[in-house]
């Protein structure tokens, strides 16, 4: 079982200095790096060099996101199945980014560009390995642990579903199906590392970008999430609430360039063998906004 987690993601983002700023100071990541206009952050529950790139661009949107893998022949391994499975591939050289190795980067049959690696530099987190303690001193803004998952958007949902449990051999916790049971219109899947999901994909248009979620601890910690989107004014869009899809608890907001953020707590435990649940069509919004049972106009039309 070679793919661990989903360890990264690149956002495009439209001024740089500005997302720096939110993603530092108010969801309180930490900058750990620059280089050729992009900038590397992480959390700091995180122990790799990086989990979220931002790089300068004209319109936001995730220009990738990339699976880590226990070992550096899991790249081979993943590279034939992948290429079997029939998605163009790629291999991005070492250096290419600050601080990562070599990497393979292919196109989702969603129109996605997916990375998996292994080499990245170690940085360790601040509170160590050594007798710790819970938390680290010094912590800013929402502080989440860590990158949890991307949700995406893509018409094929079905045949991407198939490239992550057959071609990666990752699992599915839960599908959304039409109500005739013919299609499946949404998906969500993880690794072996017990989350409720590392990604999910909806049905909707070709390589869209619906969110990145950071994980807090507790239903108190969204709250708290929301207090202090409210104190700087950032735009939220669904007050905190519960998801039954996953079981969370979550709320959603976007960053300064319109790219959706979600502060996500909670979820169920997953092993290998846990059963597929199956949403139908009808019950999306109630899987969504547990309380509320409604959709959101923007939910689903506010796409990077
Ligand atoms: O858009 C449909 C479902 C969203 C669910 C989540 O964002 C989640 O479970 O983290
Ligand atoms: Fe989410």
């Amino acid at each position: 079982m070679g793919i661990m987690r989903i360890g990264k993601a690149e956002l495009r983002v439209l001024d740089l200095e500005e997302s720096v700023n939110y993603y530092t100071n108010i969801i309180g990541l930490e900058e750990v790096g620059r280089s050729a206009g992009r900038v590397y952050l992480k959390a700091w529950d995180e122990f790799d060099h990086h989990s979220l790139v931002l790089q300068e661009a004209d319109s936001p949107g995730l220009d990738h996101f990339a699976f880590k893998v226990r070992n550096e022949s899991d790249l081979e391994y993943y590279e034939r199945k992948i290429e079997q499975f029939g998605c163009t591939l790629k291999r991005v050289s070492k250096g290419t980014r600050l601080a990562e190795g070599e990497a393979i980067r292919f196109t989702l049959p969603t129109g996605h560009q997916m990375e998996l690696y292994h080499d990245i530099e170690h940085l360790g987190k601040k509170t160590g390995t050594l007798n710790p303690h819970p938390w680290p001193d010094e912590m800013k803004g929402i502080a989440p642990h860590r990158l949890d998952h991307v949700l995406l958007i893509g018409d094929d949902v079905k045949t991407v579903t198939r490239l992550f449990t057959e071609a990666l051999e990752m699992f599915q916790s839960e599908r959304i199906m039409t109500l005739d049971g013919e299609d499946m219109v949404g998906s969500f899947m993880h690794a072996q590392n017990g989350k409720a999901h590392d990604i999910a994909f909806i049905k909707g248009p070709d390589n869209k970008l619906h969110h990145a979620a950071f994980k807090v601890e507790t239903w108190f910690d969204v709250l708290q999430a929301a207090d202090r989107l409210a104190r700087y004014d950032v735009p939220i869009e669904v007050t905190p609430t519960r998801h039954a899809m996953t079981r969370a608890e979550t709320i959603y907001f976007f960053d300064p360039s319109g790219n959706r953020n979600e502060a996500y707590s909670g979820g169920y435990i997953t092993y290998p063998d846990s059963p597929t649940i199956t949403w139908t069509e009808d019950k999306i919004a109630h899987g969504i906004f547990y309380h509320r049972k409604e959709m959101i106009e923007s939910f689903v039309n506010a796409l990077t």
